[in-house]
Parts: C-alpha cells; structure tokens; sequence
C-alpha cells in the first residue's frame, strides 16, 4: 500500500477549520458527450443503482448510456445558463455567501469549499486541495436535506474512500441530515409565504421530492420517513390542512416501482379533478437543477395543462435565499463546535510557539524545514 505524497509540513502555522458543502453533480457541457460521461459515472456507483455489477455493465452501456445521453443533453441545453449548470452554479453561490454568513458570525480561521461527488470539483480534488492549504479539520455538508444511502451514503463512500489513500488524515465531522432542522423549515415557509404574498394562494399545495426505488425503503433507507416529516413541519409551519397540501414523488428512473405518488401523475389528476391551481415546491432539492427546472416547471407543467388545469405555479428551490444561508450557517455552526475558527490572538500566539518547538526537534531529527 502506498500513500499519496503529504505536502511538506510547514512549521509555525496554526491549522485551519473547513466546511465542505458537496452537491450532486452535474455534466460540464450541455453535450452527449460531456453528459454521456457524467451518466457514467454516476450511475455506475452501487450506491444509486443496486443491481449486480455484471449485469448492471450490460444494461447501462448497451442500453442506457447510447439512449439517454442525447436526450438527457438536450434538456441540460435548454435549462444551461451562461453561467454553466444551474446546479453548479448555485452550490458555488451557496458557499460563497456560507463563507460571508460565518464571519459575520466571527469565524474566520477557516476555509468554505464546494465539491461534487460526481464530476467536477470532485471530492478527492477539493480535499487534497484543503490539506494543501493546510487545513486539518473537515465538517462535510451534503446539499441533501433529507438522508439517503444513494446520496448522503454515496458522499460518505468518496470521502473515506479519499482518506483511504492518505496518510494524515484531518479530523472529520459530517452532517447526516436537516430534514427537521428548524431554521431549514423557517427558510422553507418563508420561501412559500413570499410567492403567496404576491402571487396569491393556490387550491393545492404539491410538495415534490426525487423519488428512490421502493426496495430501499423496504431495506431501511430512511429518506421517505425523513420526506414525510420535512413536509409534516413545513405544513403545520404554514398552518395547512391535510387537503390542502399533497407530498409526491419525481424523477423515476427505470421499470422498478418507485415511491409513490408519482409527481407528473398525481398533478394531472388533480386538473382532472377539477383543481384549477396547484403551486409546487420541491423541498429536497436546495439548488435548482435540471429536475426542477425541465422536469417540474416545463414538463409537469405542461401535463397540468394539458390535462385541464388553469394556473400552474413552480416555487423556485431555496438557493441564495438568505433565510437559507443563514440556516446553514446555523447548521455549519453546530457542527464545528469546539473548533479554533474563532481563534484569540493570544491562542495564535501559544500556537506559534509550539510550532517553533516541533520545527527544532524535527530539523534536529533530520527533517527538511
Ligand atoms: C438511477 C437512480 C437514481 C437515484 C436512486 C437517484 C436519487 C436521487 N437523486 C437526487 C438528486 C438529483 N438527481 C439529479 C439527476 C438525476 N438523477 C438520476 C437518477 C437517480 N437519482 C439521473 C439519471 C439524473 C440525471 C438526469 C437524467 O438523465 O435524468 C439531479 C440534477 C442534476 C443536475 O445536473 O441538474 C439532482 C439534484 C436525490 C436527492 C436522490 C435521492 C434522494
Ligand atoms: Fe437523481
Ligand atoms: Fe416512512
């Protein structure tokens, strides 16, 4: 076994904190190829897809990849924005102002990075990059509400998966969830009331999260408990009655059954139903994305329509909504207790010193500086 090579110590600096907030992923071009390769990637990890490694080749690379990367291409083109893939682009927006959000909070020795765990940033460049810099504490931040071993599970794999290559490893601490955090659902409401507040209140309330197989929930994943109860604080945050609001599920990928009630269905029948405005939200999804951008608001709408309903209104994700980085703050905060990010110059001082200490016995042991 061999480890990555360790960047060279350097004596006489205080180490620093660091808040990874890791999304999804996204392709790096509206193209077949560049999607081809995500799709490759990503659903190539157990973790996503639990069907046997040999038979899962076959499938995905003679069926799935030649299908859906022209097509999948081709809804990534009309979400894209000048920026690049909203996704990316609100995640790097997101750290930026968590960064902002925390030393208005009097944290400043430490660092807030983004990653991805598929494509780029990609978790092992971002946390070799972090020890480069000298960082020697990590909190991982999935940008995943609610837990599930697809995603949550699947950024926990990268990460010790990475540290299983390098030798000094920083201490690391990971949030699981904030699916009940109470400043995640204050954002929520707050997100929810504004549309009302201009645009009036609809006869249904949807809120829609990505759907998992149902096997998962059947083996113990807790993400459709964690679903329900998001949706469960949100309403009575909102003070609704149960027929005032509905929870679905979107996005199913293959034949298997999937949580139910499916999104694109579900909505249909309520215009059939006679429901002339459903307004929908989609709460696990912090950042707009290709799912909530082309599948909500474009596809879903048009079937709304489609089937007889008036007014169709989509909810935007909470994104740089500063009632959201507020809360992540809040929730960074509460996972760097007992951290030095708000270090006294006295502590700066004491470590400096030390730093001299370990400097001389080390040349002394024949160390290079
Ligand atoms: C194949 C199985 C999939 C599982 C299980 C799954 C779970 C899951 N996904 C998200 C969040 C997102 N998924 C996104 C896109 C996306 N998801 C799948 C498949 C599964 N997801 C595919 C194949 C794709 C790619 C698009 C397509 O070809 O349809 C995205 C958007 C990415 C973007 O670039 O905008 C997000 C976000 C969650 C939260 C979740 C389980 C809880
Ligand atoms: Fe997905
Ligand atoms: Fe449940």
């Amino acid at each position: 076994m061999t480890f990555l090579k360790e960047p060279p110590h350097k004596h006489g600096t205080v180490g620093r904190s660091a808040i990874v907030l890791v999304n999804l992923g996204t392709p790096d071009a509206p193209t077949r190829s560049a999607v081809r390769r995500y799709l490759k990637e990503f659903l190539s990890d157990p973790r996503v897809v639990e069907i046997p490694r040999a038979v899962w080749w076959f499938i995905l690379n003679l069926i799935i990849l030649p299908f859906r990367s022209g097509q999948s291409a081709k809804k990534y083109a009309s979400i894209w924005t000048r920026e690049g893939s909203p996704l990316k682009v609100h995640t790097a927006a997101q750290a930026q102002q968590l960064r902002g959000a925390l030393g208005e909070r009097g944290h400043h020795n430490f660092t807030v990075a983004m990653a991805m765990r598929y494509g780029s940033p990609s978790l092992p460049e971002v946390l070799s990059k972090l020890k480069a810099d000298g960082v020697e504490r990590i909190a991982v931040l999935p940008a995943y509400p609610q837990y599930s071993g697809t995603t949550t599970g699947s950024i926990y794999d990268a990460v010790f998966d990475h540290y299983g290559t390098v030798r000094n490893i920083p201490e690391l601490r990971f949030v699981r969830n904030y699916h009940d955090h109470e400043a995640y659902i204050r954002a929520l409401r707050l997100s929810v009331q504004a549309h009302w507040d201009a645009h009036g209140r609809p006869d249904k309330l949807v809120l829609s999260f990505h759907g998992v197989p149902k096997r998962t929930l059947m083996l113990g994943d807790p993400y459709h408990c964690e679903c329900l109860k998001t949706a469960r604080l949100l309403a009575a945050a909102l003070k609704l009655t149960p027929d005032q609001y509905i929870v679905t599920f979107q996005s199913r990928f293959g034949k298997a059954e999937w949580l139910q009630p499916y999104t694109a269905p579900t909505i249909a029948q309520l215009a059939r139903a006679g429901v002339k405005r459903v307004d929908v939200l989609c709460p696990g999804f912090i950042s707009d994305c290709l799912e909530t951008l082309e599948e909500i608001s474009m596809e879903v709408r048009h079937d709304f329509e489609q089937a007889g309903g008036r007014e169709f209104h989509y909810i935007p994700c909470l994104n740089e909504s500063p009632a959201w980085i507020a809360a992540m703050a809040e929730i960074a905060e509460q996972h760097m207790i007992g951290w030095p990010t708000q270090m006294p110059a006295a502590q700066h001082e004491e470590a400096k010193a030390d730093a001299e200490i370990g400097r001389a016995a080390a040349l002394k042991l024949g160390a290079a500086d």
